[in-house]
């Protein structure tokens, strides 16, 4: 089974639009999984254009499911994370200023930073995955450096996707298929959508979960969220 986490970030670029409280980003998490979302997913940013780490804690609060985080792992990111202990932590090695997330770790020149930060984040109890590129090299290198999962940076798929799904999908199932042999479980997340989900999840049978925040709170503004939950998670059977 592939289980759908709803990044919940636009919620809160709507909500900060107008810097009041609407939508709540908090309800919104709790809607998400009344409608069957498996985990909720938030990235905060150190500029908090998005979640403010306030919304972290009070999301600690009330989500049921899998509360996943993500993040460049900074000093305040690190606070955060310890002091509100999610199911999981996601290592994303984002510049501040990028726009969102645009490449995954290089496990082997961050080895030691990767393999420090990991061993104190399990020591909180958390399950670890750190953010890749569909890369043997660096899935090899993100098993020595203690990480539970990888996740698979997506971006070129859905790029790749439109023109040549048998070309795009092929990294991915050699880098899926050597993390399986390595003991690593497998996340995949970014510009996934409902027409390219499918195919991933049908090449991919190791994949535990998928984390899908812009393209699925784009699909609700025409389907509504609860139908929307229901389409991706239809793609997942
Ligand atoms: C790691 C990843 O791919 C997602 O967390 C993505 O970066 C979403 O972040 P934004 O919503 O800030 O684009
Ligand atoms: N980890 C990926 C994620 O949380 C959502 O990425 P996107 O669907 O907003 O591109």
């Amino acid at each position: 089974m592939t289980k759908l986490s709803v990044n919940i970030n636009k919620i809160a670029t709507l909500r900060n639009a107008r810097g009041g409280d609407r939508p709540n980003v908090v309800q919104a998490a709790k809607d998400c999984e009344r409608f069957g979302a498996q985990g909720i997913t938030v990235h905060p940013r150190p500029d908090e254009r998005h979640i403010r780490y306030r919304d972290v804690y009070d999301l600690k609060e009330v989500v049921t499911t899998e509360f996943n985080i993500e993040g460049n792992p900074t000093p305040d990111f690190l606070k955060l994370v310890k002091e509100v202990k999610p199911d999981q932590v996601t290592l994303v090695p984002d510049a501040p200023d990028a726009i969102t997330s645009n490449a995954g770790w290089d496990t082997i020149r961050h080895k030691d930073f990767l393999t420090q930060t990991i061993l104190e984040l399990k020591e909180y109890g958390m399950r670890v995955s750190i953010f890749v590129n569909p890369d043997v090299g660096m899935v090899e290198g993100a098993a020595l450096v203690g990480t539970d999962r990888i996740e698979l940076y997506t971006e070129a798929y859905a790029t790749g996707y439109r023109n040549s799904p048998e070309q795009a999908i092929a990294p991915y199932a050699n880098a899926a298929q050597r993390a399986q042999q390595l003991g690593l479980g497998i996340n995949a997340g970014h510009d996934l959508d409902l027409d390219n989900l499918k195919y991933l999840k049908n090449n991919l049978p190791e994949l535990a979960e998928v984390s899908i925040g812009h393209a699925l709170i784009c699909d609700a503004l025409y389907y509504g969220l609860e139908n929307t939950i229901q389409l991706y998670l239809r793609q997942l059977k």
